[in-house]
């Protein structure tokens, strides 16, 4: 194999960001590896199919472990597995936190990761038009727009917000941080754009740039405290790769994790008892492992709801559950399906009022099953353990309610189908979450950002103790933004980006 300045390994939306800028220098050679193929059924393409593409051949297709504050039910836990990761799969949606989450990060020790630091990375990510150029990129190479073909149902919903005096924003992504908002979905012209088109397809044709998919990475090399590369597998052969410079990982929030767990870095004890030498002992990999509850409230439709244009979502909200709060911790979402879980009966035609909560307290983690790096790792969001949690979501199912009863939606609105027009009694509106809940699928925070000793990677995103070897994607959050996650990994793969190429010159 050729020589190499840089492996990344794990095309995802972090991975693209990585491989395609490093390679914009002709001097930086440049592999990305992947263990997915190069594309995927035709159906990734198509928006509203997002959906189908879980449990397809371009998903891990994990399960959590069984979830005891919820049911005690596994959940699945879709993660793409294809040239763009879980952009490839996921449902479109292009949006920030607010600005106080990143400060957040900096004044619990991420210094230089504060929204001030970010915002031009976030920009840089991203072509928008007639936004706000203090707040919106101009020129990146993800094209966010808003819904501007909504489906009728989403209008009448927005009628029922304004009715009810929720605050419309144009852009949630811009200064008005808070309320309604047709939200920015990166489609164009009716076709999916994941990090893979927008960053790396244009990209592969630079000779500085090799791209391997069906490409398993099974640990890292690791030799008197420098990560010296990769091994890897293609088929039935084992290989390996020496960067010159460093070795990037970008497998997301779980297989980041895992890599660095079947490398012998993270908790001794763990290692130990899944048979796992150790190399270093960092106690916060796989740790610190979050992501978003949701549930929602579905009705039954009077009438045929029109088929969904965009992801089935036009329209959210970020919201207050209480007015002293700095920040939304509310998200609310109108879907025109109706979306719940399969082990509960539901209309055949209605549509949701889905929610979240967006700062959970619960924390879960990522640990091995055993050494073998071909075993899926035993994924827990422990989903609803800290019961603040479930408090939010009642106060969150409480408002979808109001919204969803709301007389502007009295001509789509047959019934209310779950969790029903007769539960209302406060145990029985618990064990409803409890059920309905699952995971929002935007895991983050196993491999953080901080500078204590559980962190996992420093302020420029080297791994603690381990030269040669950084680690860029969702899994370096300190804590869960409050929205949907992709956009700010695109932002920390571009600073990251920044902070390699200031290393190496
Ligand atoms: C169904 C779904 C819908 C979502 N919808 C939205 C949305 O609408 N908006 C939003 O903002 N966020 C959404 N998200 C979340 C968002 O897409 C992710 O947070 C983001 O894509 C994560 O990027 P990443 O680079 O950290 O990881 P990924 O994009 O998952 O990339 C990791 C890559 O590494 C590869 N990899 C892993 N392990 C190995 C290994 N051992 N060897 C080689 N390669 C490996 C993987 O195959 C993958 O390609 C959604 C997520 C899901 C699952």
């Amino acid at each position: 194999m050729d020589a190499f300045d840089y492996v990344v390994v794990g095309a995802g939306s972090a991975g693209c960001v990585l491989a395609a800028r490093l390679s914009e220098d002709p001097q930086n050679r440049v592999l990305l590896l992947e263990a997915g193929p190069a594309d995927g059924p035709d159906t990734m393409a198509v928006p509203p199919a997002w959906l189908t593409l879980i449990g397809s051949e371009v998903d891990w297709g994990d399960t959590t472990v069984p979830q005891p504050a919820a049911d005690g039910v596994a959940r699945p836990y879709p993660r793409g597995k294809v040239l763009g990761g879980t952009s490839s799969i996921n449902a479109m949606a292009f949006i920030r936190g607010h600005r106080t989450n990143y400060d957040e990060w900096a004044a619990a020790g991420a210094d230089g990761w504060s929204h001030q630091d970010l915002l031009p990375f976030f920009k840089r990510t991203e072509t928008t038009k007639g936004r706000d150029p203090a707040y919106r990129g101009t020129d990146g190479p993800m094209r966010a727009a808003p819904v501007s073909n909504a489906n009728p149902l989403a209008h009448s919903y927005l009628q029922a917000a304004e009715r009810l005096g929720y605050h419309h924003s144009d852009d949630l992504n811009g200064a008005d941080q808070e309320g309604t908002c047709w939200w920015d979905l990166t489609i164009v012209d009716g076709t999916r754009q994941s990090a893979a088109d927008g960053y790396l397809r244009p990209a592969l044709n630079r000779p500085n740039l090799t791209v391997l998919t069906d490409a398993l990475v099974h640990r890292l090399i690791v030799a008197d405290d420098r990560c010296a590369g990769v091994e890897y597998s293609v088929g039935d052969e084992v290989r390996q790769v020496h960067p010159q410079r460093e070795t990037i990982l970008s497998a997301g929030s779980i297989g980041s994790a895992q890599l660095l767990l079947l490398s012998g870095i993270g908790p001794a004890d763990h290692l130990h008892a899944v048979g796992v030498d150790v190399v270093a002992d960092l106690p916060g990999v796989g740790a610190n492992l979050q992501d978003h509850p949701w549930a929602g409230v579905t009705y039954a439709a009077a009438r045929p709801v029109p088929p969904a244009r965009n992801n089935h979502a036009d329209l959210i909200a970020a919201v207050r559950s209480a007015p002293d709060l700095a920040a939304p911790d509310i998200q609310l979402i109108f879907s025109d399906m109706p979306y719940h879980p399969p082990t509960m009966p539901g209309p055949a035609s209605g549509y949701t009022i889905l929610f979240a909560a967006l700062h959970p307290h619960s924390r879960g983690s990522v640990r091995l099953a055993g050494p073998d790096p071909t075993t899926a790792p035993l994924i827990d969001p422990n989903l609803l353990d800290d019961d603040r949690d479930l408090v939010t979501m009642q106060t969150a199912l409480a408002m979808a309610r109001e919204l969803g009863d709301s007389p502007a939606l009295a001509e789509w609105r047959d019934e209310e189908a779950l969790p029903g027009p007769d539960v209302h009694d406060e145990r029985e509106l618990r064990d409803y979450l409890r059920h309905a809940t699952g995971p929002y699928w935007h895991s983050v925070g196993t491999c953080r950002i901080g500078t204590d000793p559980a962190a996992v990677v420093d302020l420029q995103l080297r791994v603690h103790g381990i030269d040669g070897l950084r680690v860029a994607d969702a899994s370096v959050m300190p804590s869960i933004p409050g929205a949907n996650t992709n956009a700010t990994v695109l932002a920390i793969a571009e600073r990251a980006t920044a902070s390699l190429k200031s290393a190496a010159s």
